[in-house]
């Protein structure tokens, strides 16, 4: 038996049956309250910027990071447009979020100072990169888990204290549908968007009694200048294959994940490919809601069986390409 400090009772950490901790983990949660003080690492730019601007549009207040200080620069002024009253701001912050843990903390807390305590972190700060595995650099392995994993847990770390203190705060990590499912081509970058619903699964469990919701967004492909730089190394197969989830807006990605986030939804997916994969692939990831609980229990066989259909025609495309490049080899070695 352990003495708790704030209920003054003798009790057991372990709590009373399963039973009844699976009904409370589905307790109902609060939303956040506007006007809010998003941070968003990767603002100047794609999804992050368009985040930003759908929070502007909220009331809030708004720090953009990036490293790019005209980008920055730019992109505040497109931010700015969505204001809704003349007391908001937009703080901009250049500096790059995977190197230097010191660099990261001491950048957020000055912004803290200007415009108080963050009490939403959106980690969209990132990069992708498409190519066979044998032909990837071995260096990109490694840049892309900086980028994308510790350049999520840097700024995280950095806020969370604050965030206890005051029993509230949203974090926001953005995966992606290559976070749920390994593809062709994307070796070096699903392991570190798989790396972060890690991140935030322990994490979510550490900080629900401080009132902090964590979410995890896994957004299709979506019409960035990132996706654009993707494309340019984008084998065949990785191509044919994410069609199959199509191409999206970041405007429409920014309001979903925004919506989620403030609810405090820990999955966060976009459109009907989304909604199966995250449904599928529910695991032991939180719940936050007794409707999503339901849900999933219900679809997860159904779905399932759908996705054997698409792991089917995935190996078929892997299968024909290969074929129509050796059969393209062999004609050139004749001529
Ligand atoms: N577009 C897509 O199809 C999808 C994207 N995602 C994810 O969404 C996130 C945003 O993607 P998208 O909008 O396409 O990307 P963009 O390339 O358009 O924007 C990336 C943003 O991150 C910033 N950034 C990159 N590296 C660093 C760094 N080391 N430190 C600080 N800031 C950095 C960039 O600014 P700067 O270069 O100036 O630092 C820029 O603001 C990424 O994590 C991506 O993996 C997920 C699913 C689909
Ligand atoms: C029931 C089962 C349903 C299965 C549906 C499967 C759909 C697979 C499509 C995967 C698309 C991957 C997009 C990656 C986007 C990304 O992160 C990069 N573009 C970043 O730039």
């Amino acid at each position: 038996m352990t003495y708790c400090i704030y209920c003054n009772l003798d009790f057991d950490p372990r709590g009373p049956s399963l039973v009844f901790n699976f009904l409370k983990g589905m307790t109902l949660l609060s939303h956040l309250p506007p006007p809010f003080n998003p941070q968003v690492t990767g603002g100047s730019s794609g999804i992050g910027k368009s985040i930003a601007m759908e929070c502007y549009r909220q009331g809030a207040f708004i720090t953009l990071v990036a490293r790019d200080e005209s980008k920055l620069v730019q992109a505040k002024k497109e931010v700015e447009k969505c204001a809704i009253n003349d007391k908001q701001v937009v703080l901009c912050i250049s500096v790059d979020v995977s190197k230097d843990y010191r660099q990261v903390e001491s950048v957020i807390k000055q912004c803290q100072e200007k415009l108080g305590p963050v009490d939403m972190l959106v980690n969209c700060a990132g990069t992708s990169f498409s190519g066979k595995f044998e032909e990837v650099e071995v260096e990109r392995f490694r840049s892309m888990m900086e980028v994308n994993y510790l350049g999520s847990v840097y700024p995280t770390r950095a806020v969370i204290t604050t965030m206890k203190e005051r029993r509230m705060g949203r974090i926001l990590f953005i995966s992606s549908q290559a976070g749920q499912i390994g593809l062709f081509g994307y070796t070096a970058y699903s392991p570190s968007k798989f790396a972060l619903r890690g991140l935030a699964e322990s994490l979510q469990m550490e900080m629900k009694p401080y009132n902090i919701y964590v979410t995890v967004a896994y957004p299709p492909d979506t019409d960035t200048p990132g996706l654009a730089e993707e494309n340019r190394t984008k084998p065949l197969e990785t191509r044919l294959i994410s069609e199959t989830s199509g191409v999206t807006q970041p405007e429409q990605v920014a309001k979903i994940v925004v919506k989620d986030a403030v609810q405090g939804n820990f999955n966060s997916s976009v459109g009907p490919d989304g909604y199966m994969l995250s449904a599928l692939t529910c695991g032991m990831s939180p719940v936050t809601s007794i409707t999503e609980g339901l849900q999933q229990i219900v679809t997860m066989g159904l779905f399932r069986t759908i996705a054997l259909f698409y792991l089917g025609s995935f190996d078929s495309i892997v299968r024909r390409c290969m074929i129509q490049r050796e059969q393209a080899k062999a004609a050139d070695k004749r001529e």
